[in-house]
């Protein structure tokens, strides 16, 4: 209504990964089961919702039982509790960008019929510079050419951020990428980005000017210490894809906005959503099939399947001991969720400078924001600014200053505030310049365990949602599939569990992908996760 719209770009329907999504949601559709299975799905995140979305459509019944009041995982969102009691905004778990090459993501929009939610955005990229307070340099992608042209064109014509040495220089790197695809980002998953960039060679510039702020965007983790799979993974589905680097925001929190869509749906065909009750433990029997989940408020839980979308370091404090001796789960012990922290602020003025879309801020601590006032339907506010802000990398074993996720919010803020006055010089408040914005309210939430920590050598741990156990099966970001963590990577998890529950491929967990070392799923060489006992740590944290 009052935000400009860009009609959802055409081509992203027409890709490959596009017709691939739709035509395994057209199988799933048209599956007609022997038998009626129900279904208890572990966790209310995109990846569970999805599970259940696609297995209703396959006329099983699944029955989603999530722990917290409210849906949505890492993409939820709660009222109130901002610096400001009186107040009634939603505080959103993170800032959540989509983009055009989330090919079952975009189809489960499709499905759902509410691709008008999506709030899209010229297609360019913007970087503050970090040389000049109050620098910005966009890539502009043009329109109606084709990929890879158009990421060619827009990286040519952008002269603030490389040299054209630099980008000859990246070429040795980037074009087995996009000529050998999957297996070369596979085999390169073992290298950091600083590795990657010396064995081919690329000036440090590239990772001072680009891959430092797509790896804090993409896993909120430095460039020292992020895998290049990441790098490349998202670098290789941009390029293929014409409009695949487009940027969306959902025009609202995600609770309403997509997960009560789905819930309707799932509901409106048989299944159930059951939130406010986590799972506590999950009982095996002699043999190691699952016999019954017991509830927090020590109900039994039981069904003829049982589907984990839970995150991987609630999952490995869950297992059970039966399963801890199978090698299939051998992996997990090295999976842990990065800690990331978002926060919200709202100025009592407009900050003038502030641009449409997605920024990377490239300072020391914030990663990416937006002014959600200028781009977000349910925030958007003509007199006053409300910001954004992934802070990251949260602590110092992900290669952050300090270990922020411990600070105190006001500690967090104050050094927002500080690296904000770079990017607005002169524009919020300080004595110096009394005539700028001055902070409202503010909420800062803490993940301390989020998207699974992409550090070199992970992506061999990642397990197939199809496991060795007959009644069980993983979703979740985590597990593996060729999208990151992400929300794309949570439902097309989501869907590939579905798909597996559907086609009964149980007790068959292997590791897929090709060029991977293999886990085993079958080896008998018991793995010792502490003595038996699966530990983590510190336990995830929630909300709530
Ligand atoms: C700050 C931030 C910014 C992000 N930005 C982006 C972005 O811009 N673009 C993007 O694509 N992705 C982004 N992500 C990542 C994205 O949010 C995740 O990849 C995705 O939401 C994961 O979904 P999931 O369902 O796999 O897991 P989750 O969302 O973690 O869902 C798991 C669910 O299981 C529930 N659960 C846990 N334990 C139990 C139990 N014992 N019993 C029952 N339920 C349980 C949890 O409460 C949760 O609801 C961001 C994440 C964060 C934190």
């Amino acid at each position: 209504l009052s935000i400009p719209r860009l009609p959802t770009p055409s081509r992203i329907f027409t890709t490959s990964n596009y017709l691939d999504a739709q035509s395994l949601s057209t199988k799933l559709a048209q599956h007609k089961p022997n038998e009626v299975k129900t279904v208890a799905i572990i966790g209310g995140g995109l990846s569970g919702l999805a599970c259940a979305k696609y297995l209703v459509d396959a006329g099983h019944v699944p029955i989603i039982y999530e722990s917290r009041s409210i849906l949505g995982g890492k993409t939820s969102a709660f009222y109130n509790p901002t610096t400001d009691p009186s107040s009634s905004d939603s505080i959103e778990t993170g800032l959540h960008i989509f983009f055009g090459a989330y090919p079952n993501m975009m189809n489960l929009f499709t499905e759902l019929n509410i691709h008008d939610r999506l709030q899209w955005q010229p297609h360019r990229m913007t970087f503050a510079l970090p040389s000049i307070p109050g620098g910005f340099t966009s890539f502009n992608f043009p329109d109606n050419v084709p990929s890879p042209l158009n990421m060619a064109y827009a990286i040519l014509t952008n002269n603030k951020m490389l040299s054209l040495t630099d980008k000859l220089k990246m070429l040795p790197g980037l074009l087995p990428m996009y000529i050998r695809g999957q297996s070369f980002i596979d085999e390169q998953d073992d290298l950091s980005v600083t590795e990657f960039m010396e064995k081919y060679g690329m000036p440090e510039s590239v990772k001072i000017e680009l891959f430092n702020a797509m790896g804090k965007a993409l896993d909120f983790i430095d460039s020292e210490k992020l895998s290049m799979g990441v790098i490349l993974t998202a670098m290789n589905r941009f390029i293929n894809e014409a409009d695949g680097s487009q940027t969306a925001f959902l025009d609202g929190n995600q609770p309403e906005r997509l997960c009560e869509p789905l819930k309707e749906y799932i509901e409106g065909k048989g299944g159930r959503v059951i939130t406010g009750i986590p799972v506590d433990e999950v009982i095996t029997d002699d043999t190691g099939l699952i016999k019954h989940l017991i509830m927090r408020d020590g109900s039994k839980v039981t069904a003829d399947h049982y589907v984990s979308a839970m995150p991987v370091d609630v999952f490995k404090r869950i297992l059970p001991h039966a399963w801890s001796r199978n090698t299939f789960f051998k992996g997990l012990k090295n999976l842990k969720g990065v800690p990331v922290i978002n926060l919200q602020i709202w100025f009592d003025g407009k900050i003038k400078s502030s641009k449409r879309g997605l920024c990377f801020s490239r300072s020391e601590c914030l990663s990416v924001y937006a002014d959600m006032s200028l781009n977000v339907e349910e925030y958007y506010n003509e007199k006053e600014s409300m910001l954004s802000l992934v802070f990251a990398p949260a602590d110092k074993s992900m290669g952050g200053q300090r270990d922020w996720i411990k600070e105190n919010d006001e500690e967090i803020v104050e050094e927002t505030l500080k690296e904000l006055r770079r990017l607005f010089p002169g524009e919020l408040y300080e004595k110096e310049t009394p005539g700028g914005v001055k902070v409202k309210k503010y909420a800062v939430v803490r993940t301390p365990r989020s998207v699974y920590a992409a550090l070199p050598g992970m992506n061999v741990h990642r397990p197939t949602q199809a496991t060795p156990i007959p009644n069980f099966t993983l979703a979740g970001d985590w597990t593996s599939q060729k999208y990151l963590g992400s929300m794309e990577g949570a439902v097309y998890a989501g869907k590939l569990a579905a798909e597996v529950v559907v086609e009964g491929r149980v007790g068959e967990g292997k590791w897929e992908r090709e060029g991977m070392k293999p886990g085993g799923n079958r080896g008998e060489t018991p793995i010792a996760f502490g003595g038996g006992q699966v530990g983590i740590g510190d336990d995830f944290i929630g909300h709530d």
